[in-house]
């Protein structure tokens, strides 16, 4: 039967040479925005979604999760998953009954391109692949994480500044500068929270300019639990490589540096950010937390890897660190080829395994010192998280998503898994190496799992929670499991009638912080409403579309 489509009129063509040609809301044919991958672009409620099993009575609070979410189909037809918007969902659990909202991030990008109803910005992290119209508009799509910080939601991006959103109804409140005290181009999207201290530790990579020139400077902050910022340091890097996430122990932070090295030239040239460098080391590079001095950073090297999630990270009775991440044995990011590879292994996924690894720092060695791991816990998996009540602290429970070969897969209904082949979830222990792995069948494969803790204080004593993606149905589910027994199958099963997008990252807030919150910031409120950034940062400064208020762009001036 001929398809529906083929009665259309004849299109032009959606794609010439590689760039959008039709202004057409038309998405690549591309792995990356086809099947699963195709953009969700959902704005909406459903209120109680429907339910399997029984959700725990005493889950109360919001889970919110963040998805790359294009918009608009992108200028360059080789674009990748990961330069879509952000576009976070939340998850309202409340006696039993879940409800759903989801929301894009209206940074000043998103404002641009919806006045033009199209895309601007072009490829990952290259300013220079962009419409000459957006010169000076920040262009970060705040696409990789979600954190709860005193009452704000802040989306967050390695490639630029956080965005501010409010925490019940997903609105966009702005760019966030900590009230004019983080300048940064570029803000982590792993900020690490101390749970003792109610510290905020944070830094930005590529930091030294525009937040894409491939400077090698580092800025590390910390923000107290008042909201001021009581450290800033500046330190160097000697390449400018990815550091994606980092480890925070009570006196230090760990910033594991991956090969994959940006260049400014190549960017002028209108190649990729990053390239993958094979021969090139992973470097850990440790800071101080308090009274840090550029000269302080401590640089260790170990044979090229690609770092992946941290899960733990704390000072042993020694004094050395123990520094716990998942380390893939190839690049990960096949999009980010190595410069000189040859056009035909361009968007091919390398076969990898991704073990965890468990590094012992020592935090007065001297910089290039080599380090081989400790201990290699023999799994294969990502998105490590752990009971983040012992963030800094010695823990014994961590939670990932697996890629587990021997279980079938069907690919004649599913086609190539989206995203790669997560489709068990795990809970290990280091001390009893408990493996405790469950499969959700043939045609499913798992997003980062969060973990939801019990009002007792017994470490993984809680609930592990983690969207499902039914491949076959191209619909999510959200699972919900005792966190201590995976294998026993889910608690409760919560049914979208919809698909959302492969997402990267999630929390979980409990609906008591989330409600003291919303009285500290009401207007005359203990701490007052949160502020938006008012000035530009340094790099706008004299370019053309910056008329110096937040969340507008000079096309058209007006807030998203
Ligand atoms: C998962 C890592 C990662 C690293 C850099 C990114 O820009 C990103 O965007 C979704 C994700
Ligand atoms: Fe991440």
């Amino acid at each position: 039967m001929a398809h529906l489509f083929s009665f259309l009129p004849v299109e032009e063509p959606n794609y010439v040479n590689g760039k959008k040609s039709s202004s057409q809301i038309k998405y690549p044919g591309t792995g990356f925005f086809q099947g699963f991958n195709k953009p969700s672009k959902l704005e909406g409620d459903i209120f109680d979604l429907e339910v399997s099993g029984t959700i725990p009575a005493d889950i109360n609070g919001t889970f919110y999760r963040i998805q790359p979410d294009h918009r608009y189909p992108p200028l360059f037809e080789e674009d990748i998953h990961f330069s879509g918007d952000g576009n976070v969902s939340a998850f309202r659990f409340e006696n039993g009954h879940v409800d759903f909202k989801q929301r894009y991030v209206h940074t000043d990008r998103f404002g641009a391109e919806t006045r033009e109803r199209k895309a601007l910005f072009g490829k990952y992290r290259n300013m220079y692949t962009d419409s000459e119209m957006v010169k000076g508009i920040i262009r970060t799509v705040s696409n990789t994480n979600i954190v709860f910080w005193r009452g704000m939601l802040l989306a967050t991006k390695e490639d630029g500044p956080p965005f501010a959103m409010d925490p019940v109804t997903l609105e966009t409140i702005g760019r966030y500068d900590f009230e004019g005290q983080v300048q940064s181009p570029t803000f982590t999207a792993h900020p690490k929270f101390d749970p003792k201290t109610g510290e905020m530790v944070c830094f930005g990579y590529e930091a030294g300019g525009d937040g894409h020139d491939a400077s090698c400077d580092i800025v590390v902050y910390t923000i107290d639990k008042h909201g001021k910022k009581t450290e800033e340091c500046w330190y160097k890097a000697p390449f400018c490589g990815m550091i994606h996430d980092c480890g925070l122990s009570e006196n230090y932070l760990v910033l594991p540096m991956t090969p994959l090295k940006a260049s400014l030239e190549r960017m002028k040239k209108g190649g990729n950010h990053f390239a993958w460098d094979p021969k090139e080391d992973q470097l850990y590079g440790i800071v101080p937390r308090r009274g840090g001095k550029p000269e302080d950073i401590v640089w260790l090297r170990a044979d090229n890897g690609f770092h992946g999630h941290v899960a733990g990270c704390y000072e042993n009775e020694d004094g050395y660190i123990v520094f716990d991440l998942t380390i893939a044995d190839d690049n990960v990011f096949f999009f980010f080829p190595p410069e000189d590879a040859p056009p035909e292994t361009l968007q091919k996924r390398n076969k990898l395994v991704s073990k965890t690894f468990r590094w012992i720092f020592d935090p007065k060695a001297k910089t290039d010192t080599r380090v081989t791991p400790a201990e290699i816990f023999d799994i294969n998996g990502e998105f490590s998280r752990i009971d983040d009540r012992l963030v800094t602290k010695k823990y014994n429970h961590f939670w990932q998503v697996q890629i587990d070969p021997s279980k079938p897969y069907d690919f004649q209904k599913c086609g190539s898994p989206a995203g790669g082949l997560f489709n068990a979830m795990g809970h290990f222990t280091w001390d009893e190496k408990v493996q405790d792995v469950y499969w959700a069948g043939p045609t499913t494969t798992f997003q980062e799992p969060i973990f939801v803790p019990k009002d007792t204080d017994i470490e993984g004593d809680g609930y592990l929670i983690a969207l499902l993606n039914h491949l076959d149905e191209l619909r999510n589910d959200i699972l919900i499991f005792d966190a201590l027994n995976l294998a026993k199958g889910p608690l409760a099963a919560i049914h979208l009638p919809l698909k959302l997008r492969l997402g990267l990252h999630g929390n979980f807030v409990d609906q008591k912080e989330i409600d003291a919150w919303k009285e500290l910031r009401r207007e005359n409120g203990e701490v007052g409403p949160i502020k938006a950034a008012e000035k530009p940062l340094a790099w706008q400064e004299g370019l053309v579309h910056v008329n110096g208020t937040n969340g507008t762009d000079g096309i058209g001036g007006h807030k998203a």
